[in-house]
């Protein structure tokens, strides 16, 4: 993208003047952070705001003096007070120096929390006193908000409870996890607590118990409300009686239903909780009222005006990167110098390189190109397609319908709604969370949009042109025949659904998800079956009905994008475009280049950027997204592009060993011939350098994994290790092999070698928002002749944990990682980072040149950052 683009869309520029009043923070490194960004302002304020600071004249680690421009009444400065960020920050200042600042009354902060002001989105500055109280308010009425719509009873609860008072049931908040029903039975005896049955599923903090009597009810209240558990204290919450349509239930929900219940646990305001006991079963109805809805869920930000939204997340980024700083200035080994990044970052305020904004998204309304509706009752106990209300753990399983939710396009809600009128008459059941039996789960809506110049922010619907609908279920133990007429049902109504739109909703293909685990996030491989698209009455429907390999195509700085049912494409399409355009400027691309494109899935990064460099080896562990990738280069005639199939982790080290342990040979004999070139420099640095052992850049050993995945757990994404090491030393294998052949076909006509082609080698990274596995992270550090590394992530928290592995100096004396150490089971991403750069080999560290983020995700605090990391 060109610099000027960039420019253009920045949503603000003012870091370097916003930062000085941090000047004497900076002494005090543990408070830059709580320091607010006055780059948080609204664009229109900037320049109203660097006027309030030209009253102040500041240098990094010098005592802040005054300019008098107050006297300049030539120039009358407007009225700072009226700035809406005036007073809306503490003064750092003021309150390190006991409530001294040198600017009195004004200067722009506030000085102490009576002269506080609320910011324009509402919020106090995150330090002060009031944010803390609203936070704690915040979570403790997050923690109330138990509205659990499925059946709560176990298997064993078959016991006729139909008909069951719900104004003698409760709900106990903040329960150990790990309980089961027999725990809570036994908590509930120790206490002396008489009950007629008591429900608590595993996993869930939530637990539910019905009393025989008004009597029984109000002691136990008066018995466990408060009572503290581990370092929790018990909340007693009402249960809300169900008032639905029982009428449109099939039999088997209807037993469902009839059993279940709404928990909402109230405030703990006495007077509430005695009407409650009381009362019986009635609570008021301002109590759900306190739910959150499914927009405040999904887009939590859609309040804000949308320059708000990219200057809060700025300023939530900026905070995220000090903690880079900070981290690695911690984790730099006593007797290492630091490096020049760190001690530079004093004078930008602590960041640790040039933060240079965000790029705002193209479209903000309706932008998702796929949406994952869950299948589950409303807060009325209405069979819901739509967004949950919350958290699952925390008791909360309502589901609430998507038409008000700004990220999500018209058609998708009309899809989610043409699935939930069809639920309403299905014979197969919707999934229970807790008893976890049912059938219909998920639908997922994936759109795909015609090429364009530009989109019409008013009816991005438009650009839709092709849409595939992938329907979850869990076909444990039914009837195949059931089944089966089932689903040419929902292949009716879908069809019916699409052409009783006018226009016309794009339909091109339809899947069948069978997947039976706990929650609806299923694998990649779970068995797909395509279903067919009946070619309803007068439909003029573009059904491909390809039933051997449903697909829909997207369009990315025009080339086609052929998306397989299960691979990963950004879910904003035209922000992704100058995601990955702002990831090719940065990564310094030309013909020379060799481009590693490390979780590459479809190819999108790889195949936009192909034209600018030699060649691409995208690696990608999701199959059906490594041959989306292959087709993708086919039907766009890329062809310096190759994919390999296989989990970074278990091919980056040998494929980068190959390609510039190649590259650095030629490039040796080059340097002979010209001393100026850049990669013979390198060569010679990384000869200086005792980097990595020749070891570490092989697919390590089962004991040294181990020790590098100390400190991860075994489910997250970024510490995931192959279920299987000797799988994993097998698909690595196979991928060399594939790689050799790949080498052998690159040779140019001309044969040349790859070494003389590439000179240059980049990666550019996009892991999931675990990050890079450590593994990866290790051999992108410790490969010498990688000088340029770019990182876009979607987790700025796992991108800043990576970071510091990447750009802090290693010691002389590396730590082995200890096994046994269970310590870091406890620490946050950044102490665990630390941690790992104690185990670095020595190499030479990156250090951090820009970052920018872009803004794929309105009305929600999400955002992709880019760093550029360089050597
Ligand atoms: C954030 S997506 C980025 C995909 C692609 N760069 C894009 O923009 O469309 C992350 C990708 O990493 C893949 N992935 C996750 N873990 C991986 C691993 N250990 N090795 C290789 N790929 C991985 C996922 O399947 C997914 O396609």
């Amino acid at each position: 993208m060109a610099a000027s683009s960039i420019e253009e869309t920045l949503v603000t520029e003012a870091l370097e003047t916003s930062e000085d009043h941090l000047q004497t923070s900076m002494d005090a490194q543990d408070n830059t952070d709580n320091f607010p960004q006055t780059n948080a302002l609204p664009a229109e304020c900037l320049l109203e705001q660097s006027d309030c600071q030209s009253t102040e004249a500041s240098v990094a680690g010098e005592k802040r003096k005054r300019t008098d421009t107050d006297s300049d009444t030539a120039n009358p400065k407007p009225d700072p007070s009226l700035n809406p960020l005036w007073k809306t920050s503490l003064c750092s200042y003021f309150r390190r120096h006991s409530g001294s600042c040198s600017h009195g009354s004004t200067c722009r902060y506030a000085h102490g929390e009576e002269e506080l002001r609320k910011r324009p989105d509402n919020s106090w500055d995150p330090t002060s006193e009031r944010a803390k109280k609203v936070m704690k308010v915040e979570e403790e009425v997050k923690e109330e908000e138990v509205m659990m719509t499925e059946a709560v009873v176990d298997d064993d609860d078959e016991d006729g409870n139909d008909g069951r008072d719900n104004g003698l049931s409760k709900c106990l908040v903040h329960l150990p996890r790990k309980w089961t029903s027999d725990h809570l039975r036994d908590y509930l005896k120790e206490q002396g607590v008489q009950f007629q049955s008591a429900k608590k599923k595993k996993g869930m903090t939530v637990g539910f118990v019905h009393f025989e009597s008004t009597e029984q009810l109000k002691s136990a209240v008066e018995e466990l409300d408060g009572k503290t558990i581990g370092n929790k204290n018990l909340k007693v919450a009402d249960v809300i009686p169900r008032s639905f349509d029982k009428t449109i239930q099939s039999s088997r929900d209807r037993d469902n239903i009839s059993k279940s219940s709404v928990a909402v646990s109230l405030s703990s305001n006495d007077g509430e909780d005695d009407d409650n006991i009381n009362g019986g079963n009635c609570v008021p109805n301002d109590s759900v009222s306190k739910v959150r809805s499914a927009r405040e869920v999904v887009a939590p930000l859609a309040h804000m005006s949308y320059s708000d939204q990219l200057d809060h997340k700025k300023n939530s980024l900026s905070q995220v990167l000090k903690k880079l700083t900070r981290n690695a200035r911690k984790a730099c080994p006593t007797g290492i110098s630091l490096p020049d990044w760190i001690l530079k970052s004093r004078d930008i305020g602590g960041l640790p390189c040039n933060f240079e904004g965000v790029l705002k998204s193209p479209i903000i309304d309706g932008y998702r190109n796929k949406c994952e509706f869950s299948v589950g009752y409303s807060l009325e106990g209405k069979p819901t397609v739509g967004f949950m209300l919350g958290n699952f753990r925390e008791g909360v399983t309502a589901v609430e319908e998507p038409e008000n939710c700004p990220n999500v396009s018209r058609l998708s809600c009309k899809y989610a709604s043409i699935f939930q009128e069809f639920l309403k008459l299905s014979s197969l059941p919707i999934w229970n969370r807790f008893k976890n039996i049912g059938f219909w789960r998920q639908l997922t809506v994936r759109e795909g949009r015609t090429p364009r110049k530009s989109i019409d922010s008013d009816n991005s619907d438009s650009k839709i042109s092709e849409v595939m609908l992938i329907v979850q279920v869990c076909s444990l133990g039914v009837e195949c025949e059931l089944m089966t007429n089932e689903f040419k049902r929902l292949a009716q109504a879908f069809a019916e659904g699409a052409v009783a739109n006018s226009p016309s909703l794009p339909l091109t293909s339809l899947v069948i998800q069978h997947h039976q685990g706990i929650s609806n996030a299923a694998p990649a491989d779970t068995p797909l079956q395509p279903l067919t698209i009946p070619n309803v009455h007068g439909s003029e429907l573009e059904a491909t009905n390809d039933v051997v390999e449903p697909r829909i195509h997207d369009y990315i700085s025009n080339l086609k994008f052929c998306i397989s049912p299960t691979a990963f494409f950004q879910v904003n399409t035209l922000a992704a475009e100058k995601l990955y355009s702002l990831a090719g400027d940065w990564a310094g691309l030309g013909p020379d280049t060799l481009l590693f494109d490390i979780c590459c899935g479809t190819g999108t990064i790889g195949l936009t950027l192909a034209h600018r460099v030699g060649m691409v080896i995208g690696i990608e562990m999701n199959a059906s997204a490594v041959s989306d990738a292959q087709r993708n280069a086919e039907i766009n005639g890329i062809n310096n592009c190759k994919f390999i199939c296989a989990k970074a982790e278990d091919v980056v080290g040998s494929l980068l060993k190959e390609y510039l342990n190649v590259t650095e040979k030629e490039s040796e004999i080059s340097s002979d011939t010209n001393p100026s070139d850049g990669t013979s420099s390198a060569s010679k640095k990384s000869e200086e350098i005792p980097c990595a052992s020749e070891k570490n850049d092989e697919v390590p050993a089962t004991e040294e994994r181990n020790a590098l995945t100390d400190g991860i757990e075994q489910d997250s994404v970024v510490g995931r290790m192959p279920e299987n090491n000797a799988n994993a030393l097998e698909t690595s294998e196979i991928a060399s092999q594939e790689k050799g052949s790949q080498l052998n076909g690159c040779k140019a006509e001309s044969g040349t070698s790859l070494a003389q082609q590439f000179k240059n080698v980049v990666a550019i990274v996009d892991p999931p928002r675990g990050g890079l596995h450590p593994i990866v992270t290790k051999v992108l550090r410790t490969h010498a002749h990688l000088r340029r590394l770019v990182y876009i992530s979607c987790n700025p928290e796992s991108l800043m944990a990576n970071a510091i592995e990447l750009c802090t100096p290693s010691s002389e004396k590396t730590e082995k990682g200890n096994k046994n150490n269970r310590g870091w089971r406890n620490m946050g991403s950044a102490g665990l980072a630390r941690h790992r750069v104690k185990s670095m080999p020595m190499s030479e560290p990156f250090r951090p040149v820009k970052a920018m983020a872009v803004d794929l995700f309105p009305h929600t605090p999400h955002c992709e950052m880019v760093m550029l990391l360089e050597r």
